[in-house]
C-alpha cells in the first residue's frame, strides 16, 4: 500500500498528512510539486492543507496547475484514490476534480476551531467504518470553506450520495452544510476539516483516524 503526499510551497499539513497515512499502514513519500510523475505504484495522493503559492490568486488556483497538477489528474482519471483536506479541497476544486467552488468564509473571518461533522454516506472508503449519521468533532482552520454549487450540481451531489459529510452548525456559509464532496466513483475525498488533526490519542481527539483505516482497509481488499 503505497501513498503519496504532495508537498506545495505553503503546504503546511504534509507532514500531519503523511503521519496519519503511514500510522494506517501506507508506505509514505513526500512528493514536491515541481514532480511530473507520482512514485510508480501509488495507491493513494494526499493533497494537503495549507496556503500552497501563498494563497495567491484563490486558494489552491495556482497549485491546479502546477507541474504534480498532470500527474495528480491521472491518477484520478484511472481510479486511484485522493484525499484532500482543506487547501487540498480547493486545488481539487480549482483542478476541475470536484464540483463547486470554495468561497470566502460567509463572516469573511478565518476560523480555527473543532466543529461536528454529521457522516452523510457510507459507501466511500474513507466513510465506510463511521455509521451513517453519525456524528464526529474534526477541527477546521480556513478562510476560504464557504462550499458553492450551482443548484444542479448540489442536486446531483446530494442524489448520488457524493456529500460525504454535513457541518452540524455550519461555521463559513457553506450550501446545504456541505463540508466534504466525492467523486462520482467515491474514490477522491475532499473536504474542508482536517481528520489528520484528530487521529492519535495526542491529539486529545481520535474521531478522524477511522478514515485513514477505511482507506488502508479499502486498499488492502484490492
Ligand atoms: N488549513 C488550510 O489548509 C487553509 C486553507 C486555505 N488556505 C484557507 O485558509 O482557506
Amino acid at each position: 500500500m503505497k501513498a503519496a503526499v504532495l508537498v506545495f510551497p505553503g503546504s503546511n499539513c504534509d507532514r500531519d498528512l503523511a503521519v496519519a497515512f503511514r500510522a494506517a499502514g501506507f508506505q509514505t513519500e513526500m512528493v514536491w510539486h515541481k514532480e511530473t510523475a507520482l512514485p510508480p505504484g501509488t495507491d493513494l495522493v494526499g493533497v494537503p492543507g495549507g496556503f500552497s503559492y501563498g494563497d495567491y490568486l484563490r486558494c489552491g488556483a495556482i497549485a491546479a496547475r502546477s507541474p504534480v497538477a498532470a500527474a495528480l489528474r491521472n491518477h484520478g482519471d484511472r481510479g486511484g484514490y485522493v484525499f484532500a483536506p482543506c487547501n487540498g479541497f480547493q486545488i481539487l476544486t480549482e483542478a476541475g476534480m470536484l464540483p463547486g467552488a470554495l468561497l470566502r468564509n460567509a463572516g469573511l473571518k478565518y476560523i480555527c476551531k473543532t466543529v461536528g461533522l454529521r457522516v452523510e454516506d457510507t459507501e466511500s472508503a474513507f466513510t465506510q467504518p463511521y455509521e451513517k449519521g453519525q456524528v464526529i468533532d474534526i477541527p477546521i482552520a480556513h478562510h476560504e470553506g464557504n462550499y458553492t454549487a450551482d443548484a444542479e450540481t448540489i442536486a446531483r451531489l446530494n442524489g448520488e450520495g457524493r456529500v460525504a459529510f454535513r457541518y452540524v452548525n455550519t461555521p463559513n456559509g457553506a450550501t446545504d452544510d456541505i463540508a466534504g464532496v466525492l467523486s462520482s466513483n467515491k474514490r477522491v475525498l475532499g473536504m474542508m476539516p482536517h481528520p489528520e488533526r484528530a487521529s492519535d490519542p495526542a491529539h486529545g481527539n481520535t474521531d478522524g483516524a477511522a478514515l485513514f483505516a477505511g482507506l488502508a482497509q479499502a486498499l488492502v481488499a484490492v
